[in-house]
C-alpha cells in the first residue's frame, strides 16, 4: 500500500545504492560533493538528460541525513548507520555477493547477521522507492546491493513497472548454488517486470538457474543481445529476461577529449613525463577484480626479459580507493603498492621510474587528457561485468590513435573484438599481448581502432537505456 506521507511523485525512478555524488567529510569538517566513483553512475548520470526524474540512493556516508542537491535529478537520500554500513555494504554485498559473482576471485564469506541487514536495507529501499514514485511510474532497481527490492516494491506497489539490472556479472549454477540464501535472492529478483545482465551468457545462466531453484516454468530459445528474451512465468505473471551491455555517453566523452583544452593538457602530460617512446595506462578502482597486478607483473616480465625497454616506456596507474574497510582490498592495496615500488627501484632511476601510481580519484577532464595522452591502455580484469573505462579510452580517440588490451574476462570483450585481447591467467599471451599493441605498425593499430571506435561511438548509453526502458514499457 502507498505511505499516506507520498506526495504526487516521480514517473521515473532509478533505485541505486549509491547517489550520484559522494559524499567527502575532511578532518576539519568540511564537507564537499563529488561525483560518486564506478561505472553504474558513469552510465546512469546521463539517463536524467533525457528523462526527468527521481533518484533513491545513499550518499556514501554513514550516520547522516544528508539531502544532496542534484541540477535535473530530484535526490531521494536513503539513511545507513554506521553498523549497517558494515553488514550490509562491506559486508554482505561486498564480502559476500561481489567476489561470489565475480568467480570467487577471494573467497565469499556467509553469515546470517549480514543477510538479515541486507534485508532490512532492502527494505529501505523499497520503501523510498514506494514513496518515491507517482502512480503507474517506471521504477528502475540496480545492482547486486538491492536484489530484493523487486518484490518488496512489487509487494507495496503493485501498479509499478519494475525493471531490474545487474551491472556485474551473474555466476554459473556452481558458484551461486554455494550461497545459503539463494532462493531468497531469485524469489528478490523475480519481483521485476524486466530482469537485464550485460551479456546473453548472464541472462542465459539466470533462465537455467531459476529453472533448476525455483521449479518454474522458463523458456528454452537463446537471449540475444537488446533482442529474443527469455521469460519466465511466476504464478502467472511473466518476467522478461534480456542482455542490454551497458555504454557511456560516447558522443559527449568524445566531444570533450577533443577540447582545446584537453588535447593541450594531453601533450603536457606527456612532457611531463619525459615524452616517453611508449605511454602505457591503467585506470581503475582499486579493485582484485581489475587485474591491476596482472598488468604490473607483465611489465616486470618485458623489462627482465629486454623485450620492453624501461628508459623509454611509462606505465600511468590511475587507481581510485574502493572498499577501503574490506580486508580484501586492503590487502590488494598492499600487494599493487609493493610490486609497484619493487619494479621502480629494480628497473628505474631516481628521475624517471616506470611507473606513475596515484591512488586518488582524476578530475574528469585531467582523466580525459590521460586517455589523449596514451598510446596503449591496459585494461587486464580477471572478471569484470562490463568495463567503461575500455568505452571512454575508445571515445577519446578521434585521432585513431592509441591501442587497447582488453581481457577476455570482461564484458566488453563480447563487442570489442578488435582489440588486442588477452587472457589475464595466461602470463605469456599476456605479454605477447601488451607487446604487439607497442610494436604493431600504426596501420594495424589504426585499423583495429577505426573498428572499435565504430561500436563505441554507435552504441552509446542512451541506446542501452532506452532499450532496456522500451522492453519494460513495452513500447
Ligand atoms: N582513478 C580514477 N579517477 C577518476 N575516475 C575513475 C578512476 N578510476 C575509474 N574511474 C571512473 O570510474 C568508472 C569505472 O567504471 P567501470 O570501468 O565500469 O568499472 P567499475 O564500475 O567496476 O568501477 C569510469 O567512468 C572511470 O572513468
Ligand atoms: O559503489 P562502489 O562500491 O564504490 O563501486 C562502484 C561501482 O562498481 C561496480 O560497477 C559495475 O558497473 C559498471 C557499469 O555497469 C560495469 O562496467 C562494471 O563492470 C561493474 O563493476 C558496481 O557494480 C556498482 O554498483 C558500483 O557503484
Amino acid at each position: 500500500m502507498r505511505p499516506a506521507t507520498s506526495p504526487a511523485g516521480s514517473d521515473f525512478v532509478v533505485v541505486a545504492n549509491r547517489l550520484p555524488v559522494n559524499k567527502q567529510v575532511t578532518a576539519d569538517g568540511t564537507v564537499s560533493w563529488t561525483r560518486a566513483p564506478g561505472g553504474l553512475v558513469t552510465a546512469l548520470a546521463p539517463v536524467f538528460d533525457s528523462q526527468p526524474g527521481a533518484w533513491v540512493g545513499w550518499t556514501g556516508q554513514p550516520d547522516t541525513t544528508d539531502d544532496p542537491h542534484v541540477d535535473g535529478i530530484d535526490i531521494h537520500a536513503v539513511p545507513l548507520s554506521s553498523a549497517e554500513v558494515e553488514d550490509y555494504y562491506e559486508g554482505f554485498a561486498n564480502s559476500t555477493l561481489w567476489p561470489l559473482y565475480h568467480d570467487v576471485l577471494v573467497k565469499p564469506v556467509y553469515r546470517a547477521d549480514w543477510w538479515d541487514t541486507y534485508v532490512t536495507v532492502n527494505r529501505r529501499f523499497a520503501e523510498a522507492a514506494s514513496a518515491a514514485a507517482a502512480e503507474g511510474a517506471t521504477v528502475w532497481v540496480q545492482d547486486y546491493q538491492l536484489q530484493l527490492v523487486p518484490a518488496m516494491l512489487r509487494e507495496l506497489r503493485p501498479d509499478l513497472k519494475i525493471g531490474f539490472f545487474l551491472h556485474i556479472p551473474w555466476p554459473p549454477l556452481e558458484l551461486f548454488n554455494q550461497l545459503p540464501w539463494r532462493r531468497e535472492i531469485l524469489d528478490g529478483l523475480l519481483g521485476a517486470d524486466l530482469i537485464g545482465f550485460h551479456l546473453p551468457g548472464g541472462a542465459q545462466n539466470f533462465l537455467a538457474l531459476t529453472a533448476r531453484l525455483t521449479g518454474r516454468p522458463v523458456s528454452s530459445a537463446p537471449v540475444g543481445v537488446r533482442t529474443d528474451f527469455g521469460t519466465v512465468d511466476v504464478d502467472g505473471r511473466t518476467v522478461q529476461v534480456g542482455s542490454f551491455p551497458i555504454s557511456i555517453d560516447s558522443a559527449g566523452v568524445a566531444a570533450q577529449a577533443d577540447s582545446q583544452a584537453v588535447r593541450e593538457r594531453a601533450v603536457e602530460i606527456r612532457e611531463s613525463l619525459g615524452n616517453p617512446k611508449t605511454l602505457l595506462l591503467g585506470v581503475d578502482r582499486l579493485d582484485y577484480t581489475k587485474g591491476i597486478d596482472v598488468r604490473v607483473e607483465s611489465l616486470e616480465r618485458l623489462f627482465a626479459s629486454g623485450r620492453l625497454d624501461p628508459a623509454d616506456t611509462v606505465l600511468v596507474q590511475l587507481a581510485s580507493p574502493s572498499r577501503e574497510n574490506v580486508d580484501s582490498y586492503v590487502a590488494l592495496r598492499d600487494k599493487v603498492e609493493r610490486t609497484v615500488a619493487h619494479i621502480n627501484g629494480t628497473y628505474g632511476t631516481v628521475d624517471a621510474p616506470p611507473i606513475r601510481y596515484l591512488l586518488q580519484p582524476v578530475p574528469r577532464a585531467e582523466l580525459l587528457a590521460y586517455f589523449v595522452a596514451a598510446d596503449v591502455a591496459l585494461v587486464t580484469p580477471l572478471r569484470d561485468g562490463m568495463n567503461l573505462v575500455t568505452k571512454e579510452y575508445i571515445a577519446c580517440r578521434s585521432d585513431l590513435g592509441g591501442a587497447l588490451v582488453l581481457s577476455e574476462f570482461t564484458g566488453a570483450a563480447m563487442e570489442l573484438e578488435a582489440a588486442y585481447l588477452m587472457n589475464p591467467y595466461d602470463e605469456a599471451a599476456t605479454d605477447d599481448a601488451v607487446l604487439a599493441a607497442v610494436t604493431d605498425d600504426d596501420a594495424e593499430r589504426r585499423r583495429r581502432m577505426g573498428i572499435l571506435r565504430d561500436q563505441v561511438m554507435h552504441n552509446d548509453v542512451d541506446q542501452w537505456a532506452r532499450s532496456f526502458l522500451d522492453t519494460l514499457t513495452g513500447k
